[in-house]
């Protein structure tokens, strides 16, 4: 059986809009649903493998993107949130009826701090950015899959146009090692 990534991805990328500005996402509870607000656009939008962000069921992977901290806010049934994981790097904020992620955020120092991450499929809104890059793929296996169905999902990422990593984008992965290396004392000229 041919591996289904996501319904953004099954069901035929749509190119986002550059005048978007944003929507509100919904959780999967028939009623009392968890709102949340985003004043914004996300950036950086992808398919993630990794265990910790949430999934749609029957979906191998997620989608998340990123959008400023500001630009969120919990507008109906905040009393339902609770965080998945108070440990985590990233505090994934899901309803604690149906196990939707509302948005996860970083409290510590982190190159992405100021960023909240978020599931645009929870909107029933066009114009959010399309997914970018596949990140965290391996991590697949982690949750079951089998190593000899690989070639079928990075081929999959392929033939909707999308290049799949085993951690993040190069683009983010420097981002994370200027951070890194700012930290350590090395300054960059023209940045
Ligand atoms: N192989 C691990 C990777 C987990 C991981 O590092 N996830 C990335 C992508 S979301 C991350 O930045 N995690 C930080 C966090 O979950 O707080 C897994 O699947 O659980
Ligand atoms: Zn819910
Ligand atoms: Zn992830």
């Amino acid at each position: 059986m041919a591996p289904y990534i996501h319904p953004l991805i099954e069901n035929g990328i749509t190119q986002g809009s550059d005048s978007f500005s944003g929507g509100k996402l919904h959780c999967h509870c028939a009623s009392n649903q968890v709102e949340i607000t985003l004043n914004s656009n996300v950036a950086h939008n992808h398919a993630c493998g990794c265990s910790k962000c949430w999934k749609p069921s029957g979906s191998l992977f997620s989608i998340v993107g990123v959008v400023p901290r500001d630009a969120v806010s919990v507008t109906a049934n905040a009393s339902k949130l609770r965080i998945v994981d108070k440990e985590a790097t990233i505090q994934r904020n899901a309803c604690k009826d149906c196990g939707v992620h509302l948005f996860g955020r970083i409290e510590k120092d982190h190159p992405f701090k100021g960023l909240d991450f978020v599931h645009v499929e929870l909107s029933d809104k066009k114009g959010w950015q399309e997914p970018q890059f596949a990140g965290f793929v391996s991590s697949i296996i982690e949750q079951g899959s089998h190593p000899k169905e690989m070639d079928e999902v990075r081929a999959r990422f392929k033939a909707v146009g999308l290049q799949t990593y085993d951690v993040l984008s190069p683009v983010l992965m420097d981002l994370i090692s200027t951070f890194t290396a700012q930290k350590a004392g090395i300054r960059f000229a023209n940045l």
